[in-house]
């Protein structure tokens, strides 16, 4: 089943071509990595679909629904969330009320937080003062806090940057766990994290959508070696 389907989609910023007529298609319950060099479109992409951003042209269906026209918030409540970048968390808040806020208008706050904080193994520190987390479970808090939505599509933009080798595993396997009842979306430069989590995997390169397909479908792909991967398994 198709969960989000994006044709044509079109995001000029001045003369620059950001997003120049992307065809995207999210099976439910894929993990689904979106790659390309650095200026490619790819956050201007996912800001389209979460709404952050409306495009020039095309449309975005999700669950079969038109939601081109939908404000950021709308899309929210449809069931897609896109974690942020780490400067949305409250620094000063704990990591419960970060999550409490996350979830507003709960009917039952305190559980549905627990149950988000158990979900990332976060329980332990929901008194902590977020600003005091390490960066890795900062980036964790963050995390949190979408899932503490249950979408039923998670945009991650570059979850593992500046992460630490040892809790990139943890973040895989936290991915993994998501689906298939999440679909997730992820932009993601760790070329080893893309070609171990992703079913499909889809290239941008100038703001157009190179190859879509398996990680051994794009891996093959000559346009993509040539563009992106240069022939093998190199970090972007
Ligand atoms: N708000 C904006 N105003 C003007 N130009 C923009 C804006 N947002 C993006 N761009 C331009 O659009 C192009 C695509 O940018 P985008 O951030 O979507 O790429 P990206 O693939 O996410 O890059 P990176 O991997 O570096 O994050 C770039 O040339 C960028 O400079």
């Amino acid at each position: 089943m198709t969960l989000l389907e994006a044709r044509g989609l079109q995001r000029h910023f001045g003369g620059i071509p950001a997003v120049d007529g992307v065809d995207l298609t999210l099976r439910a319950g894929e993990i689904h990595a979106l790659i390309g060099p650095n200026g490619a479109g790819k956050t201007t992409l996912v800001s389209l679909l979460s709404g952050r951003i409306t495009p020039q042209a095309g449309r975005i269906l999700f669950a079969g629904e038109d939601i081109t026209a939908l404000p950021a918030h709308r899309r929210v409540a449809k069931g897609i969330a896109y974690t942020f970048q780490i400067t949305s968390i409250y620094p000063r808040l704990t990591v419960f009320d970060n999550v409490a806020l996350a979830l507003r208008d709960s009917r039952d706050l305190p559980r549905a937080v627990g149950a988000a904080l158990a979900r990332t193994g976060l329980q332990a520190l929901a008194g902590e003062t977020a600003g005091e987390l390490s960066y890795g479970h900062q980036r964790l808090l963050e995390l949190t806090m979408g899932l503490a939505l249950k979408p039923r599509l998670l945009i991650l933009d570059e979850p593992t940057q500046g992460l630490a080798n040892e809790d990139i595993a943890g973040f895989k396997a936290l991915v993994r766990s998501l689906v298939p009842e999440t679909t997730v979306l992820l932009i993601e430069h760790n070329m080893e994290v893309v070609m171990d989590l992703a079913d499909r995997i889809t290239v941008l390169n100038f703001g157009r959508s190179l190859a879509s397909g398996t990680p051994a479908e794009v891996r093959a792909n000559a346009d993509v070696q040539a563009a992106y991967l240069g022939g093998d398994d190199a970090e972007a």
